[in-house]
Parts: structure tokens; sequence; C-alpha cells
């Protein structure tokens, strides 16, 4: 695969790959035609094969792509790679036209067989890499604005957006698949890019889609529930994320340790790890660094550490995990080297801006935020944050829009819904990405969780609106000209997908029309 306009040679022969694929150990073998074409390109979907590219046809949780064998070769696959059961499933008449090289288990060697197609090993961006439930994206962002600060020529890859020093490319996924990743390593370098900041999801991890890289510094931001429908338990999940803190992944890391994941991977992980807390130590805690708040403003922080070291710096977004994702990013380049004194210079001024992460839509009458909070811990804390902000005023009430994704981890529902319950004075339940789950019951389980909070709850109104445009209507209302609206779970996405229909949404744009909506009927009712 290349992507448009940055076409470029790489390349390596089939006996070359094989070879490689023996070396690793791997029972291989080959099959098809005794030929030796140079092999330039990757990819494990039919569809985007171009000529010279190896096609590798992996078994899937639905399909195998040994199927689509015919498809790769007439587009001008010069190699297959699959396993047993792929072979069976490959026309016999195809064998002639094409080299195959059969593995047991050929993602887990896609990586490896991209890195050589694409060079990567020898030319590579220096490689940051930040995994957790939440905090991914931002903290690439941040990562990505201070390397940029420094005089590195950056690239990113994300949910958000991937980008080649100023070209963006859109993001299918959070990681992408191993031949488009080694693929746009080798653009970034091919065009100068010194440092790449990356998210690198447990799907990632467990699917192999990072291997045959390592990262410079891998930073873990924190474990809450979220994916149980992928990993069977939290500790399988944990597994993925951990995987990355370990030699053949990585150099070194930074862990925050604030939760009993982070505690667990900082003894754990086989690579030296740097810790941090976000909030002052209370004995016998021992972290390498911690953050303490600045009383007067919660956005500035200082950056203790163990050595005697006081950072004193700013955090570009609202929220207290903003500090910690900020002090994350710090430590990641001070562990990639970066002094003291270099980082002080650029803390307190640098920029960050990360579409739908805590985006003030509206600053008042009523405040309006949207939050890519999809987890119970990040409605929490994003209601915690945006209460801390409105404290001594004389606010209005807190409102919540928020809804559950379809097709995803099914336990996180109710408790998204208790925490909003908990955090929240109006509760609006609503659709987010039902896919192709029935909406109404998808709100049922979240309305479960709201209701059925006993102690502690600070909703006195919960209510069901299932059409997300109205949701965000009634909850302008709701919070009146002094109150809060947070509209939860959908950040910078850019559409609502019902029955496997995409159509346009944004909560950004749907919370300024509904504004302007309100505005015009307060304005025809004087
Ligand atoms: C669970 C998961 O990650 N599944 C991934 C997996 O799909 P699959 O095994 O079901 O694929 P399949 O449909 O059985 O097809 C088997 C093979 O045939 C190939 N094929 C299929 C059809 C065809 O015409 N030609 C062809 O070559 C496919 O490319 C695939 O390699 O391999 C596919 C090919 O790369 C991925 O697109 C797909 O991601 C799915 C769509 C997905 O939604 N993944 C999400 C959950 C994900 O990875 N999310 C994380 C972030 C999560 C977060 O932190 O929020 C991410 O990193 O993005
Ligand atoms: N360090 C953090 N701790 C807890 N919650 C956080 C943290 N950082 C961000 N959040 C919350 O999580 C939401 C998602 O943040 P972000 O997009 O940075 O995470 P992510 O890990 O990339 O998520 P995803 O993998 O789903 O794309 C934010 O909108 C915010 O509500
Ligand atoms: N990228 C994540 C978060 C999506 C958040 C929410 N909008 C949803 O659709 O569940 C996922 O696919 O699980």
């Amino acid at each position: 695969m290349e992507i448009e306009g940055t076409a470029h040679r790489h390349g390596v022969s089939v006996a070359d790959l094989f070879n490689s694929v023996r070396a690793a150990g791997l029972p291989a073998r080959r099959e098809g035609a005794a030929v030796d074409p140079e092999v330039t390109g990757a990819t494990l979907d039919s569809r985007r094969v171009s000529d010279g590219d190896l096609y590798a046809a992996l078994p899937g949780f639905n399909l195998h792509g040994a199927g689509f064998t015919r498809q790769a070769v007439e587009a001008g696959a010069a190699c297959v790679l699959t396993d047993d059961a792929g072979v069976a499933l490959i026309d016999p008449a195809l064998f002639s036209r094409v080299p195959v090289i059969v593995v047991p288990e050929p993602r887990a060697i896609l990586g490896q067989l991209s890195a050589a197609i694409f060079q990567t090993e020898q030319h590579s961006p220096i490689l940051f890499g930040v995994t957790g439930t939440n905090g991914k994206t931002t903290t690439t962002f941040i990562l990505d604005a201070l390397l940029r600060e420094i005089g590195y020529r950056t690239g990113m890859i994300g949910t958000i957006e991937t980008r080649i020093a100023d070209r963006v490319v859109p993001s299918i996924r959070t990681t992408p698949e191993s031949p488009d990743f080694h693929s746009l390593l080798a653009q970034m370098y091919h065009e100068r890019v010194t440092a790449c900041s990356m998210e690198v999801s447990s799907h990632a991890l467990s699917l192999h889609r990072v291997d045959g890289a390592r990262f410079e510094i891998a930073g873990f931001t924190n474990l809450s529930q979220d994916h149980l429908d992928f990993h069977p338990t939290m500790d399988d999940y944990f597994d993925a994320k951990a995987s990355l803190f370990t030699e053949s992944r990585a150099h070194k890391g930074v862990v925050v340790i604030d939760d009993e994941w982070g505690r667990r991977l900082a003894a754990e992980a086989e690579i030296p790890v740097t810790t941090l807390l976000s909030r002052p130590p209370a004995p016998p805690e021992d972290p390498d660094y911690w953050i303490e708040p600045a009383a007067d403003d919660p956005s500035r922080f200082t950056l203790h550490g163990r050595k005697g070291t006081h950072l004193a710096a700013h955090s570009p977004l609202p929220g207290g995990f903003n500090r910690t994702n900020t002090a994350l990013a710090i430590l990641m380049l001070h562990s990639a080297g970066v002094s003291t004194e270099t980082l002080s210079h650029i803390v307190n001024v640098f920029r960050a801006v990360v579409p739908g992460r805590m985006e003030l839509v509206n600053p008042e009458h009523p405040r309006a935020i949207v939050d890519y909070s999809h987890t119970p811990e990040s409605v929490g804390l994003a209601l915690a944050a945006l209460s801390d902000d409105a404290a001594g005023e004389t606010a209005g009430p807190l409102v919540v829009v928020l809804g559950a994704g379809g097709d995803r981890d099914k336990g996180k529902r109710p408790l998204m819904g208790r925490r909003a319950t908990l955090g929240a004075d109006v509760v609006i339940v609503t659709d987010d990405n039902p896919r192709s789950e029935d909406p109404a019951q998808i709100r049922t389980e979240v309305l479960r969780g709201a209701r059925g909070v006993h102690d502690g709850a600070r909703a006195s109104k919960i209510l069901e609106v299932g059409d997300r445009t109205e949701a965000i209507s009634a909850g302008l209302r709701a919070a009146g000209r002094d109150g809060t609206l947070l509209v939860a779970g959908k950040g910078h996405e850019q559409g609502q997908e019902v029955a496997g229909v995409v159509s346009p949404f944004d909560d950004r744009e749907q919370i300024r029309l509904a504004l302007a909506r309100l505005r015009h009927d307060d304005s025809s009712s004087r």
C-alpha cells in the first residue's frame, strides 16, 4: 500500500522474506510459483492491493482473507502470506501465478515482514507510543505540540488524525494495521520527519499491529473498564497494554501510577520505567515524579521529581486529568533525553488543541462542552472537572447528554449511566452509534445504571431522548442561561452509525444549531 503522491521505492525479494520468516524460528514453507519477484509493498486487504504487494491473507473474526486471493493476484500481488486454512481456500489455479508463504500465524509475522519491505528497521522517525484506556489521543497531541516547540519535524498516528509533517491523512483506526503502519513510518522518514507520536490501542497490541517497530519511549495513562467485548477479562486487557512495556517493543517507559493497573505495570515491566503520580505522594508512596496543582489556577502545576527537580508547567486543556496527560508527555520527552532546561522553556508557553476533548463550544449562557468521554471513568472525571470549574460561582445546573455505543462493551453501559447520575444534576440518555443493535435497548441499559443510584445521586432528573439532536436541544434548555451542558461520547466524530448507515453528525455543530434555534424561538416569543 502506498499513500498517494508519495511513491518511493522499498523492496525485498520473496526469497529474503521467506528466509526472514525461517530465521524467526517459524515452521514456514513455500508453495506456489517458484519465482522470486521484488515485493515493494504490503496489505491485508485484497481491495487495496497494488502491483508488487505482499497480500497477507489472514484468518479474521468473520472471514478468511484467502477467499479474496484471486482479487489480490489480479490486482498485482507479488506474493501471498497465509496459513494452512488459507491454502485450502485458495483456488488451485492461482498457485502457478504467485508464490505463497505458509506460516501457522501469519498476523504474528506480518509486522516484521512489513518492516523489512518498507525498510523501517533502518529508516524510521523516533517513536513515542501512548497506551491506556483514556488519554491516548490527548497525550499524543500534547507530545506533538511539545516536540514541535523543541524543533522536531513531527508525525502523528491516532484516532483523530494521522499526520506526516503538515500533511493530514485520514485515520481509519486508532492504530493502523502493520503494513499501513510501516508504510507510514517509511513515508515519514522519506519526508524528513524526525519524531512520531502515536496511540497504541490494546486491539493493536493483541493483533500485532505494531510488531516490527521499537518505541523509544512507551507511555501508560490508566486502565479502566472498556473493550470487554474484545478482551475476555480486565486482566487480558491489562496484559495487552503491558506488552508494550517489553524489550522487543520499547526501550523505556513512563507509567502513571494513579490506579492499581499502573502500579502493577510499573512493578512488572521488563523495561526501565519512570513513574508519575497525579498528586503529591502520601508515604509509603514513592513515585519518581508527582504533580502539585497550583492553588489559584487549575491549569498550572509543578512537576516534582524525587531527585529534586521542580518544573513549573501548564496544561493546555481543562480538567485535572489533562494535567496528568501533560506531565506524562513531558516525562516521555525527558526520558528520551530532552533536558529539564529545554523543557522549562516550553512547558509554560506551548499550545495544543485536541478536537472534541473538553472542547468549549459555547463559553456561556449556557456553557456547552463536547468531550469524548465514553467510559464510566471518563464520564465521571469530565463531570467532576466541570463541577470544579463552576465551584464558587453561582452556577446553574450541570447537565449531561450521553449514550453508549452499540456492538461494544455492554458492561460499561449501566456504569456510564451511574457515573452520570453521580456527577450531574440532569442526565439525558440518548443514542451514540447504536450500530447493529436496537438503540432503545442500549438506552435501557444506560438508564438502568442511571436510575439505580440510591446513595450519593446528584441528578434530580433523568430523561430518555433517543434522537441525539433533540437530546442536545433538551440539554441546552435544561442548562438554562447559567448552567453547563456536557455532550459526552462522540467528541470529534463526524457521524452517527445506525443499522450500518452512517449519517453526518457532529455534536459541536448540533450545539451551535440548537443554540441558534433557541435564540430564534426566544426572540420570536418576545
Ligand atoms: C476486532 C478487530 O479489530 N477487527 C479487525 C479485523 O477484522 P476481522 O478479523 O473481523 O476481518 P474479517 O472481516 O474477518 O476479514 C478477514 C480478512 O479478510 C480481509 N478482506 C475482507 C474482505 C475483502 O473483500 N477483502 C479482504 O482482503 C480483511 O482485510 C481481513 O484481513 O481486521 C480488519 C482488517 O484489518 C480490521 O478492519 C478489523 O477492525 C475492526 C473493523 C474494528 O472495528 N476494530 C476496532 C475495534 C479497533 O481496532 N479499535 C481500536 C481502538 C479502540 C479504542 O481504543 O477505542 C483501534 O486501534 O482502532
Ligand atoms: N488521563 C486521563 N484520565 C482519565 N480520563 C481521561 C484522561 N485523558 C482524557 N480523558 C477522558 O477520556 C476521553 C477520551 O480521551 P482521549 O481521546 O485522549 O483518550 P483515548 O485513550 O485516545 O480514547 P480512545 O482510545 O477511545 O480513542 C476525554 O474526552 C476525557 O473525557
Ligand atoms: N473508538 C472507540 C470509542 C467510540 C466512542 C463512542 N462514540 C462509540 O461509538 O462507542 C470505539 O470504537 O469503541
